[in-house]
Order: C-alpha cells, then structure tokens, then sequence
C-alpha cells in the first residue's frame, strides 16, 4: 500500500464532509495488515499534519496559485501533501517530495493538473528554509468562538503555549496495572525486552510515559498480559480526584470501553462493585476482556440508555462518575479533525444529554456519596453550562466536593479554576487532552 496515496484518501473524504474520526481509518489500514509500522506512523504523521496545518499550508498555495480557490479539491490536497512535507518535514530531500507528489497525482487521476503541482512544488522547495523558519513558529488555529471563550481563561502567553502545544504529536502514556506489577518493573522489562524506554511521572503514582508507537506497545506480551494499558494522563487524573475506595460500591456512567473503569477498579485493589454502564454493548465486551486480562472481577457491564432508566440495583452508590459524551475540544491534539468535524452548534445538544445523564446519574446516590461529572471538551455549554443548571436544579442538596490535601499534588493544583470548584486541565499543562470536572458531595 502506498502511504501518501492512503494518507490522501482518508484527507479526501474528511475534506468532503465525511465526518471521519482518523483513528478509525489508521487502524483499518493496520487490521489488514497492509501497513508495516513505521509506514503506520508516516501516514498518522502526514495526515494529522495536514489536518493541524491545514490553513497555514493554505496561505503557503496561495503565493504560488493565481486562483488558489479555483482548484479541485483533491489537488488541493495534494499539493498540502507536498507542501508539509517540505515545510514541516524536513527529513525528506526535495527532489522526493516533489517526485513523489507528482507520482500521487498521476495515481489519482489529476493529469491536468500535474504540471501545475509541479511547479508549486519546485518553487515552494526553492525557499524551503524559509517555509521551514515560519513552520517553527505554528501553532493551532482555533475557530474564533472557542478562542474567544479560552482567552477568558487564559493570558496571552499562556494562549500561545496551548497553540503551540496542540500542533505537536500526542504524547503516548501509560497506565501500570498495580494487580500485576510495579512502575519499575514494568520500566525495567519494557527497556530489557523491547528497548522501550519510559519515565513515571511525579504525578500519579501509576502513570509512565514514552514515546513509542501505539502499535508497537499492544504488540508486547506485557500488554496482552495486562500488565499495563494506554491511558492519557488527564483522563487518569480524573480518576485519581475521584479517589474510589476498596469496599465501595460504584457506577460508571458512559464507561465505554473501560479506560477510567479499569484504573478504579485498580486504585479499589479489586474488592467492592462496579456497576459499568454504556449504550454500546460492543464496547462493553472489549471492557469484559480487558477486565479479565488485567485480573480484575469486580466489574459488572450493563448495556442501557442512561438518559432513560436505570436498574434499581444501582441505587444506594457510594461514588457514580459521569463521563459523559461531549463535543472533544479537548481532545484535538490527538484528534485534529474535531476542528473540522464540529461546529458551535454541536454543543447545546451535547450540553442537554450531558444533563439529562447527570440528572439520571445523581438519583444513585447514597446520602454523603460522590458524584463525578467530566467531559473531555472545554466549550461553556458543556461546562459551566451543565454544572450550573444542575447545582440550580437542586439547590441544598449538594456541596462541591474538592479532593484533600494528599490527592492534589503542587503538579495538580492549576487543575483547579480560579472558582475553585471546578478541575480544569488546560492540553498545555502536562501534554495530554483538555479536561473538564466538577465533583459533589450529598448532603
Ligand atoms: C467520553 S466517552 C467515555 C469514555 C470512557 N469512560 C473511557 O474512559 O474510555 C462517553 C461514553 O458515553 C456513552 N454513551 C453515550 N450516550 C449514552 C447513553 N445515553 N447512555 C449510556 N452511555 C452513553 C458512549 O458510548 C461513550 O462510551
């Protein structure tokens, strides 16, 4: 199979309006088995780039094209192909780039244009080290409502960092299993075995990072023992505020497939109940498997719309966490096309099931227990907006809860927003997705 060609049909679908989350189709191409791993990485590299580079690279066109709207769609993206990879890519020489984009144009039947793509290309290498000074410079460009929004939050200093943060590559973190194994065990035989290198964090005690290669990690015997799962950090803080106990008994609300439901039963040392609940019974199967492989029993899945009702047996919980379904602002350093994927007006209906699914989830509460809410989004409605219209919903009945003094390490502390109630993770602060939270106790 042939990387560029791949990377440029997956492109061409998501800049038709196909709304195509990328991590799908890159597993699709490894499934088959078609893509060795280094190529795996190349084509995450070309398209994720041209996704996060997307405007820049247009600018970069247009000083070469006389009528830069006026071409086709695939040549466009053809020659932003080209145009990253002499930009941003500096590992590949010129006269590659440009022949191979050529290439990718005869391939996709773009024969009129091929002189044109040509020439843009031989004139943008031509001042290569000039695109390449202003590549360094990048940073994300964010639609102007969600700006707008983050400035509010966020110094100007402090805005370019988070532009400059979300054009890098997702650091890849890990989870240790403490059922299994310890940190350094785990760091001792990844680097022995696979000359894997990886570093715990001061953070959380289980968390590691590297800077591998997902497929290469879920190749390792460690990984199908269970040893360890690959889990970004700031979901696993959340987790950690949450702080379930061994003993307790606890609902995860939208549990998917089990990357928060697993680290609690691990932090409950595998003793009390977990109730997982999703609407998607596929993805509680691949919890289930999960759970057995990492030697933990406590969990049992539950397949059912949690806007609707929810079974009686989940009632008289000690902690619920709701992590809910959400727009994924937060997560655009992994996933850029949510930058093309939503819009504004997505939010209000995330915001109203984010509710509806709050609401549900609260009526499990024993007195005194914990309820949880977080999204991996940063937009007002699905933020503020929700936890305002629940404390308003129920006034009296709850307090914010915010976690002690020994669960919010210095590292943590600017997770807490200025209101002090909620736990805001900005994607600059430790690399890793954006995050929202806000905890309450029953009175
Ligand atoms: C943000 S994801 C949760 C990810 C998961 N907790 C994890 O840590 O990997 C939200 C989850 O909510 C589930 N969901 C969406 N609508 C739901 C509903 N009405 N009832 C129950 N679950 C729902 C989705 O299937 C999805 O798995």
């Amino acid at each position: 199979m042939n990387v560029r060609l791949e990377a440029f049909l997956i492109l061409n679908r998501l800049f038709r309006g196909e709304p195509i989350f990328l991590d799908k189709h890159y597993s699709l191409s490894i499934k088959t088995g078609e893509l060795s791993i280094p190529d795996r990485s190349f084509l995450v590299h070309l398209v994720r780039g041209i996704v996060k580079f997307y405007p820049q690279l247009q600018e970069i066109a247009s000083v070469y094209l006389q009528k830069p709207k006026g071409l086709p769609k695939k040549v466009q993206i053809i020659l932003y192909l080209g145009l990253f990879q002499l930009a941003v890519d500096t590992r590949i020489p010129d006269y590659a780039v440009v022949s191979e984009t050529v290439e990718l144009a005869r391939h996709t039947h773009s024969h009129p244009w091929i002189k044109l793509v040509n020439a843009v290309l031989r004139k943008a290498a031509s001042e290569r080290v000039r695109w390449c000074k202003q590549a360094e410079q990048w940073g994300m460009v964010l639609p102007q409502w969600l700006e707008g929004y983050w400035r509010r939050f966020l110094t100007e200093g402090e805005m370019n960092q988070l532009k400059k943060s979300l054009v890098l590559p997702p650091v890849l973190y890990l989870r240790v299993n403490p059922l299994k194994t310890d940190s350094q065990k785990l760091i001792t035989i990844l680097l022995k075995k696979y000359s894997i290198v990886s570093n715990s964090l001061p953070l959380l005690p289980n968390a590691l990072n590297t800077g591998l290669d997902y497929t290469q990690l879920v190749e390792t015997d460690e990984y199908q023992k269970g040893y360890f799962s690959i889990h970004d950090l700031s979901s696993q803080v959340m987790v950690h505020l949450f702080d379930p106990q061994p003993g307790e008994k606890i609902v995860d609300i939208g549990c998917g497939s089990g990357g928060k439901t697993l680290m609690m039963a691990q932090m409950m040392k595998n003793k009390g109940c977990i109730y997982a609940v999703d609407i998607y019974p596929e993805k509680l199967k691949t919890l289930e498997t999960l759970a057995h492989r990492q030697g933990i029993d406590i969990i049992r899945t539950i397949a059912v719309d949690a806007t609707q009702s929810l079974p009686q047996e989940l009632i008289d919980a000690n902690r619920v966490f709701v992590d809910a379904p959400c727009s994924g602002w937060g997560t655009l350093r992994r996933n850029p096309e949510i930058g093309i994927i939503r819009k504004k007006s997505d939010n209000r209906p995330f915001a109203e099931k984010q509710f509806q699914l709050l609401c549900h989830a609260s009526a499990l509460i024993k007195k005194s227990g914990i309820i949880l809410y977080c999204v991996c989004t940063l937009t007002p409605e699905e933020t503020e907006g929700v936890v305002g219209a629940f404390e308003k919903l129920n006034p009296g009945e709850w307090e914010v809860n915010l976690p002690g003094n020994s669960l919010l390490q210095p590292e943590l502390k600017p997770t807490i927003l200025s209101d002090d109630k909620s736990y805001v993770i900005w994607p600059h602060y430790f690399n890793s997705d954006g995050f929202f939270g806000r905890a309450w106790r029953k009175l």
